[in-house]
């Protein structure tokens, strides 16, 4: 997203802390969400103060709203990278929140959103524009989710491994603690995407992975955009 920072933050951001501060470094927050170990992404333009947030979920969306506000941002998408099977999403209820927000899906999901996207498509918001798509939704999909091994093989290869090795890739999720790696990291040191493709699609249809915990409320849901108005 380039060399930019926020410039000088609203009064309410010197009662925080250095840690909040600190991402004022770069136009982007990354936040978590415990319970699902869920990463949203924040990714705002300093100057048209126009943002977007990737991957909201639906009890941490009111913190999501704050932090909006308080930086001063006007949020235009929640873009959700997949129907998530392991959350609800944040995005109906951030329509609610932050009039003006539309959610974002990919079409070929199937799932209700204001915006629905395809491969090749842009959001734009400021100076910036953010999406890589591929063949079918990607974002952090897994077999368990349907997703096809092979498609998501080969997007990542000829999409994400295309990038500059130093260009960062910020997780999903990640249920070990990191919070970030780089292309060049992925492409030589991920054990499954150093694997031929024979062999991750192999590995990928053999996870039996337990079924996620939310899945039975979770796809419903996310398939109708999450909660439409806010709770009270
Ligand atoms: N315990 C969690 C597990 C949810 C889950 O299955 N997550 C997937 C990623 C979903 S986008 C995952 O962990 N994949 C691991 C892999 O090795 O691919 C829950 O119940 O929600
Ligand atoms: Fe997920």
């Amino acid at each position: 997203l380039g060399p930019t920072s926020f410039p000088s933050p609203p009064p309410t951001l010197d009662q925080r802390g250095p840690g909040l501060r600190s991402h004022l470094g770069l136009p982007r927050c990354q936040m978590f969400e415990p319970v699902s170990c869920t990463y949203t992404y924040l990714l705002g333009d300093r100057e048209s103060r126009e943002a977007v947030l990737i991957d909201p979920v639906l009890e941490t969306a009111p913190r999501d709203a704050q932090l909006v506000k308080e930086l001063g941002l006007r949020l235009l998408y929640a873009v959700n990278t997949h129907c998530h099977a392991d959350h609800v999403t944040g995005s109906g209820l951030l329509r609610s929140l932050l009039p003006g927000c539309q959610s974002v899906i990919s079409r070929l999901s199937g799932a209700q959103a204001d915006l629905h996207i395809e491969d090749g498509d842009s959001i734009r918001f400021g100076r910036f524009v953010s999406w890589v798509l591929g063949p079918q939704e990607e974002g952090d999909c897994t077999k368990q989710q349907g997703c096809c091994a092979k498609t998501l093989y080969h997007s990542v290869h000829e999409k994400i491994f295309t990038l500059p090795g130093d260009c960062l890739v910020y997780p999903a999720h990640d249920y070990r603690g990191f919070t970030v790696s780089t292309v060049e990291e992925e492409r030589t040191l991920n054990p499954r995407l150093t694997l031929s493709c024979e062999e991750f699609v192999k590995l990928m249809d053999n996870l039996n992975l337990p079924k996620p915990q939310q899945i039975d409320f979770a796809v419903p849901a996310n398939m109708r955009c999450g909660v439409q108005t806010p709770t009270s």
